[in-house]
């Protein structure tokens, strides 16, 4: 039977142990103190999850680099039956980590995150003794794409060892990777972050213990995962992802409840030419969005009869950094358009200006592709080189704030959720 382990990678103790009980209802078999939680809480965390779930594994994911012995001695006596360390670790490590496990009745589990040859190493560290080899990516890796599901079916056909795996699992990657051959299935923040932790964790049971030995190799494109999520959450937890980058200034939409999610053609014209922004509609596929810059914010270069034509062409929205008119005409259709201004003169059409270069809209740098998503509360850019990355990470961000939402729900206030007096600066 494949095992799956619960990884708490939060930093509250008390919300970890809750989370443990609920995913434990829903499947889990082990319990990780994750290298976060350890390292808000020490050695406690590790202690009270052994007082809290006597007869379950525990694994205290160290993640360690030096002072093998020590850091294994450690989480062994306060309760850990795995040991987690890192397989970057120099030999001497991995040895005395070794000699502290079997001194203290510990299995040692190694972590090849950001091992260079993940095969090679695997073996020599078979070959060393280690107990379980973890074929894992991390968070910060997972956000560029990586998955670890190629090492892992490379490695299951090379060495001879109980093998885990780890790095952003899904019902649907948890079923591969168990069909592949790993006998213990990491995962964090698909349960963790869930809105219901038990069904979550159910949702990865069943899709491990139905996976056969066949994997799955219907995939989503990344430009599909890409919209959906976007699409999914706010500009605000873009511009979060971004550690508050992205944002255009003084753009803001004219019709709330109106979302774009789409990918830039970029136009820049001057005082009120509309020649550029007309022509620019043609070009335009369903996904894309129109994002103009305007020198001039009190001359129009878009009306009632370019909005129609933006309609018919079926276009995504459309973004000026400059001003409108003809908003009795506009409002008639559902396209979302977001602008600095609003007046009723307009501009000649001269033909000035570009179509498709970068342009500065609302303070932001915007390349043709890039990803534009606006909504109620802005407008943000997102260079089309980070998508994938910004997608995964705000997704994070939208996880997070609903869970504090939904804590929030039950009673709590903000303050006392997020720990804040804990973790202010120490003076
Ligand atoms: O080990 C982990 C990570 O390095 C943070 O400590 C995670 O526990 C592991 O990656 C599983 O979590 P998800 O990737 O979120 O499923």
């Amino acid at each position: 039977m494949v095992l799956i382990q619960v990884a708490l990678d939060l930093v509250e103790l008390d919300r970890a142990l809750l989370i443990a009980q609920e995913a434990v209802l829903g499947g889990a078999d082990w319990i990780e103190a994750g290298t976060p939680l350890i390292k808000s809480e020490g050695m406690n965390a590790v202690r009270k999850l052994r007082e809290a779930f006597p007869g379950k594994t525990i694994l205290a994911d160290m993640k360690t680099m030096d002072a093998g012995a020590v850091e294994v001695e450690m989480a062994a006596k306060s309760g850990a039956d795995v040991v987690a360390i890192l397989g970057r670790a120099d030999d001497a490590v991995i040895s005395e980590s070794l000699e502290s496990a079997r001194k203290y009745g510990v299995r040692l589990m190694v972590d090849l995150i950001s091992v260079d040859d993940p095969v090679a190493r695997s073996q020599e560290l078979v070959a060393l003794g280690v107990d379980l080899i973890n074929v894992h990516v991390g968070i910060d890796q997972q956000m560029t794409g990586k998955s670890p599901l190629e090492t892992l079916a490379q490695i299951s056909k090379e060495i001879d060892a109980e093998i885990a795996v780890a790095g952003g699992l899904k019902p649907e990657t948890a079923r591969n990777a168990a069909a592949m051959g790993a006998g213990i299935v990491i995962v964090g923040s698909y349960i963790i972050h869930s809105d219901n932790v038990t069904q979550s964790a159910k949702e990865i049971r069943q899709a491990v213990d139905n996976a056969g030995s066949v994997p799955d190799s219907g995939k989503k494109s990344q430009e599909d995962e890409i919209f959906e999520i976007f699409w999914r959450v706010s500009s605000s937890n873009i511009s979060d992802a971004m550690h508050r980058k992205g944002a255009m200034c003084g753009i803001s939409t004219l019709f709330p409840g109106r979302k774009i999610v789409g990918r830039a053609v970029t136009v820049r014209t001057l005082g009120g030419d509309w020649a550029k922004p007309v022509e620019a509609i043609d070009l335009c596929g369903k996904t894309d969005v129109l994002v103009i810059f305007n020198s001039d914010r009190n001359i129009a270069m878009w009306g009632g009869l370019a909005t129609k034509t933006a309609v018919n062409r079926g276009i995504a929205g459309l973004v000026v950094d400059g001003a409108v008119r003809d908003m009795h005409e506009i409002k008639t259709f559902d396209l979302p358009v977001f602008a600095a201004n609003v007046v009723p003169n307009a501009g000649d059409p001269k033909g000035l200006g570009e179509i498709n270069c970068e342009i500065t809209c609302g303070g932001q740098i915007v390349n043709p592709r890039d990803f534009i998503v606006a909504d109620d509360s802005g407008v943000v850019v997102i260079p089309k080189e980070r998508a994938y990355e910004i997608a995964r990470r705000s997704e994070e961000v939208w996880k997070k704030e609903k869970r504090i939402s939904d804590e929030i729900d039950k009673g709590k206030s903000m303050s006392s959720v997020l720990e804040l007096l804990k973790w202010e600066k120490q003076k």
